[in-house]
């Protein structure tokens, strides 16, 4: 489980989040808010990307400060822009460098590498550049990328957001397939239709937090889309 308890994160000593306190029990739960409204700054403290100002963040009881590198095992973490997450030139390089970070040994690398870029059917693009890949298939690669390293809790920070519907829907598709916790910060409201709940942030709090239908009504009504 992750559990913030009291957290609070100022920029500049602007509050952008302000005494959070929630328990990340499910399987999937959608993030939803405002621009501005510190969903990329939620989502960012559960892999110790940030540290709160106050307050604790944990990941099965380890704390984001004290056990970052443990944390980081745990947590993986999707980058809106798959090309800020993409380091090496070639697809199969790329996925294996996350593998080869953590100590895998070669056969486990090869093997959990094919294993991924076929699931995502990327494994006749193994060996080109991962430069040329569609953004749908960039994305699945930085998923590829973050899911062989067996994380036990996924963050996506708007996955969606650059793609096509095609690749939005392969994207969707793969979140919901997943086997782990995902935690996905969106603004695409069909992606988090049927999660099993919903947090929505608004003026550097929790304005909502319930089933899909009653929080996304929550937001639009806010949002004054009535
Ligand atoms: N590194 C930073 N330094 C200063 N201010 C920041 C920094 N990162 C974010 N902010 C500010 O904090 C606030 C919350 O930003 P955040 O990115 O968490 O919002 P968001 O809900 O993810 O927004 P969006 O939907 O537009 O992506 C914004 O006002 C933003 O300008």
């Amino acid at each position: 489980m992750i559990e913030l308890t009291d957290v609070s994160v100022s920029y500049n000593d602007k509050v952008v989040l302000s005494e959070v306190s929630l328990r990340l029990t499910e399987r999937r739960i959608g993030v939803i808010g405002s621009n501005g409204s510190g969903k990329s700054t939620f989502a960012r403290l559960l892999n110790g990307l940030l540290l709160p100002d106050h307050g604790t963040v944990t990941v099965d009881g380890l704390d984001t400060k004290s056990q970052a590198k443990d944390v980081r095992q745990k947590v993986g973490f999707v980058f809106q822009n798959p090309d800020n997450q993409i380091v090496f030139p070639l697809v199969e390089e790329d996925i294996a460098f996350g593998m080869k970070n953590l100590g895998f040994d070669k056969a486990t690398i090869a093997a959990k590498t094919e294993e991924a870029l076929k699931r995502y059917d990327l494994w006749d693009h193994r060996s080109h550049a991962a430069q040329f890949l569609s953004g749908g298939q960039k994305q699945l690669l930085a998923i590829s990328g973050v899911l062989v390293m067996e994380p036990s809790y996924i963050v996506f920070d708007e996955p969606t957001t650059l793609l096509d519907l095609r690749n939005k829907l392969t994207v969707t598709r793969a979140i919901r397939e997943l086997e782990q916790t995902a935690i996905v910060v969106t603004h695409d409201l069909d992606l988090i239709a049927d999660f099993d709940r919903v947090i929505v942030f608004a003026n550097n709090r929790v304005m909502a937090d319930d089933v899909p239908e009653v929080a996304i009504g929550k937001y639009r009504e806010a949002m004054g889309d009535v």
